[in-house]
């Protein structure tokens, strides 16, 4: 089936969200902001998935009418193993009510006052970024992604990767 051709229920009105399934599908999502059953600030990998996940089965329970349910979740995570730095990653599930696929954008360092502050002080990223960006609203557009690269990397374009990785399984032939 052409990818566009799909009916998406994506379970969320963020703005940037919307525009990264809008182009990594062509098609325009059924947008209804659902609860992700975890922290507003997921603190690990764990918990990001997780939320991807409550997400995209939420949402598609709530939208039947669709074919796939998608769930966008970005978290922060602490990489203890290799390099001792958080990281920020942007997860997107999939689920068509019987298959569930999820999908993962670039991980990107994230400076360690940043982290700190989120941690100790309860914050999410987004008061910090916009803290520092001067600006409103920066997880609907092009989010720290952007404001750490001058605008090389937006939001939208991480999630569009992490959306095309999670629904290839289900417009590829060489899943069937
Ligand atoms: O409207 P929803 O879909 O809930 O999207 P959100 O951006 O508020 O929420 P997420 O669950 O995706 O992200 C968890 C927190 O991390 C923040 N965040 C994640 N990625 C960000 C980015 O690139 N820039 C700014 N804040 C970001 C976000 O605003 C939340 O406070």
């Amino acid at each position: 089936m052409d990818i566009s051709q799909f009916r998406y229920a994506l379970g969320t009105t963020n703005a940037a969200k919307k525009l990264a399934v809008v182009q990594a599908t062509g098609a325009e999502p059924a947008c209804l902001s659902v609860p992700s059953g975890v922290s507003d600030q997921p603190l690990s990998e764990e918990e990001t998935v997780q939320g991807a996940i409550n997400r995209a089965k939420a949402v598609l329970a709530q939208m039947p009418g669709n074919d796939i349910g998608l769930g966008l979740e970005g978290g922060l995570m602490y990489d203890d193993r290799f390099t001792q730095q958080w990281y920020l990653i942007s997860i997107c599930a999939a689920w068509n009510g019987e298959s569930l696929y999820v999908g993962k954008g670039l991980s990107f360092p994230i400076p360690r006052q940043a982290a700190e502050r989120i941690v100790r002080e309860g914050i999410e990223l987004r008061t910090v970024i916009d803290e520092w960006g001067n600006t409103t609203g920066s997880n609907q557009q092009g989010g720290a992604y952007a404001l750490l690269t001058d605008g090389r990397i937006k939001r939208a374009d991480v999630f569009e990767q992490a959306v095309t990785a999670a629904i290839t399984p289900f417009v590829s032939a060489f899943y069937q």
